[in-house]
């Protein structure tokens, strides 16, 4: 395989086919891919473990020819894992063809001859219809409240529950249409593509660039209601002893959970992210790795530990876990798993799959969810679920 310098400044403008786009774009730098030079799927409780391992194989035997040297060139596999140990299906997906662009640096990876592929033109739907996933609004609804019953009779603190919207398109989706229309309209978020698993998610689970961690802790939500301007809802938000709560959850879990790993870690926030659709609690959370057993972990070693976080789960994370499986009633498959890139170093970006769609020739299946706490109105929460489902659909719908 041979990574090259390369001119230009298009990354998801230069994917040339409708389907399969692999993307991980941050505001116009990151990476995309196409073709499949490999792929490796997992299912269970030891996902993480074993594509680690896979993917350290996989690398160990290749003949990298890499003029750069730096974290995304070289060799490369896409990332999504499952939510849940089960069921659940994870997948890593190393490209033919590797576009990147970060720190000034442009690059061209490829695996094999790699072919030109035909450049299609991107197609945009005409008429998409909704209709209820797996949990209907009113489900959702009756969940939420049973869960909340469960806070107050103190049984957890917090948990994280979610459903489903289904879209159907007159035509086959364009993976590239939804993406260009999520990169244009949420230039914070890491626009995010893995076997059709499609998103624009704020929240970085976890960055691994050598001895340096990084990650950005989200929970703690407002949307824009009551004629409200911009600064009220950021001040509210603040003072909101309810989403403060969940944020503080959310923060405790991630930091306790990496403080193992780490000789030192600072955490900054919590401040206010407005993105066009919601507002959340942000705190970023650093770390040095420090050397376990002679080494520095690897990304997805790192993810395993991490995930899921109570941005995603609850608090204790356990229970909050019994409590999504027998409430929530669906199937999440890959959202709201880890999504993102590992390279050969055990360096990489994992998110966390939010504002997503899993999407499948004309159909797409929307998810979106809400951290609940005891003092959690179940009508807030589907409004909540509502306005974090929007990106998506106004991207498909093209507005
Ligand atoms: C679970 C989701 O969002 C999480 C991330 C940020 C804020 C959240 C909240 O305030 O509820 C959620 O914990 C989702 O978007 O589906």
């Amino acid at each position: 395989m041979h990574t090259r310098r390369v001119a230009g400044d298009e990354l998801l403008g230069r994917l040339p086919q409708p389907t399969g786009a692999l993307s991980w774009v941050r505001d116009g730098t990151g990476l995309v891919g196409w073709g499949e030079a490999a792929r490796f799927e997992v299912s269970g409780p030891d996902r993480f473990a074993a594509a680690d391992r896979w993917w350290r194989e996989f690398t160990d035997d290749l003949d990298v020819d890499d003029e750069l040297g730096v974290p995304g060139t070289g060799p490369v596999a896409f990332v999504s894992m499952a939510f849940s140990d089960r069921p659940g299906h994870s997948v890593l997906v190393v490209p033919e063809v590797v576009l990147g662009r970060r720190n000034g640096h442009a690059w061209l990876t490829t695996i094999g001859d790699s072919g030109k592929r035909r450049v299609e033109p991107v197609r945009k739907p005409s008429e998409v219809r909704y209709s209820d996933g797996q949990v209907s609004v009113t489900g959702y609804r009756a969940a939420v409240r049973a869960a909340v019953e469960r806070m107050r009779a103190g049984e957890l603190d917090k948990v994280v529950l979610a459903h489903d919207l289904l879209a159907v398109a007159d035509i086959g989706i364009d993976h590239r249409f939804v993406l260009e229309g999520l990169a244009r309209r949420y230039p914070e978020c890491w626009v995010y593509a893995v076997d059709g698993l499609i998103g624009a998610t704020p929240e970085l689970l976890l960055r691994r660039s050598g001895s340096v961690v990084d990650s950005r802790v989200l929970a703690g939500t407002t949307w824009p209601h009551d004629g409200m301007s911009d600064d009220e809802l950021a001040a509210a938000l603040m003072s909101s002893g309810k989403n403060r709560d969940e944020h503080e959850y959310a923060v405790a879990s991630l930091v306790q959970t990496l403080r193992p790993f780490c000789d030192t870690m600072s955490v900054e926030g919590p401040s206010v992210l407005r993105l066009p659709n919601v507002s959340h609690l942000s705190s970023d959370v650093i770390g040095t790795l420090g050397d376990t057993l002679g080494g520095t972990p690897s990304l997805l070693a790192l993810g395993e530990a991490l995930h899921p976080t109570a941005a995603v789960g609850g608090t204790p994370r356990a229970d909050a876990i019994a409590v999504i499986e027998e409430l929530e009633g669906m199937d999440r498959g890959r959202y709201s798993g880890p999504v993102g890139w590992i390279d050969g170093n055990g360096d990489g970006e994992l998110g966390i799959a939010l504002r997503c769609a899993q999407v499948d020739g004309r159909t797409a299946r929307l998810f979106a969810g809400c951290g609940l706490v005891a003092e959690s109105d179940p009508d807030s929460e589907v409004h909540e679920a509502h306005a974090k489902m929007l990106p998506f659909r106004e991207a498909l719908e093209g507005m």
